[in-house]
């Protein structure tokens, strides 16, 4: 796999050029994804929404890339994360989750979760959390220096997870047997753990190691 060393190779200064170009325009859509699920305006004013966002999209497919956003070749590492639906930079899904690393390889974000992620009346959805341990515990293997698919993602629920509350992601590795990374995680809230994981991060036949 190219773009894991790249990472190193990115001019900083072109990184935040770049952030503080799209990291409104994304922000800006993450507060319409919010506006749009509890708006209750007029029928005129959602119609005079939809031809203005009609417009909108149309200006920015003017020029686009073609494909995904990770699947451009002369896309770096960095760039390429900037697309993910849990930290991205340039996607109004990602809540977004800003990753503190830890010097003992522990990974950990503060965040909240609004209308947008919505499961039962008021609670997380459980596949928004899933997606989230999915990616913090990919982010604590890819930390102690390995690379992986995720194989298995076990779950445990053990209380709702309120919406619009401060919730925090934890991970860490456990161990490492041959290709696969055992690594574990919770999400938690101000009373404690609500969502427990366990996954098994498998580093594909044919891929080398990252170091
Ligand atoms: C992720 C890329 C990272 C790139 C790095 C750049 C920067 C990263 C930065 C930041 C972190 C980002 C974080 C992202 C987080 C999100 C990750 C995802 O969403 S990943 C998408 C969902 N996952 C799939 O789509 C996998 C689909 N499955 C596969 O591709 C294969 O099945 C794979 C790779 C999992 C295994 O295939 P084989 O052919 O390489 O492995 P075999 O030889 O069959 O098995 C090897 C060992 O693993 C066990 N194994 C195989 N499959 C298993 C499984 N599903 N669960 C548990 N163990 C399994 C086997 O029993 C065997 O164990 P024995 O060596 O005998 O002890």
């Amino acid at each position: 796999m190219t773009g894991y060393l790249d990472d190193i190779r990115v001019d900083p200064s072109e990184i935040a050029a770049q952030e503080a170009l799209y990291g409104p325009l994304t922000q800006s859509i993450r507060s319409l994804i919010d506006a749009a699920i509890r708006t209750e305006v007029d029928s005129e004013d959602i119609a005079g929404a939809t031809a203005a966002l009609t417009q909108v999209a149309s200006l920015l497919r003017a020029r686009q890339i073609d494909g995904s956003y990770g699947a451009q070749p002369s896309v770096t590492g960095v760039q390429r994360s900037w697309a993910s639906p849990v930290i991205g930079v340039r996607n109004p899904i990602a809540p977004p989750l800003i990753l503190e690393h830890e010097p003992d390889g522990r990974v950990w974000a503060r965040f909240r979760l609004g209308a947008g992620y919505e499961g039962p009346p008021s609670l997380v959805h459980g596949g928004v959390s899933a997606l989230i341990l999915d990616h913090v515990l990919g982010e604590a293997v890819h930390a102690s220096g390995h690379w992986g698919m995720t194989g298995t993602l076990t779950l445990r629920y053990r209380r709702p997870t309120p919406l619009n509350r401060p919730l925090r992601a934890d991970a860490r590795i456990d161990r490492v047997e041959g290709r696969k990374v055992y690594a574990d995680g919770s999400i938690s809230d101000e009373r404690g753990i609500t969502v427990e994981a366990s996954g098994i991060f498998i580093l594909p036949t044919g891929y080398a190691a990252a170091r």
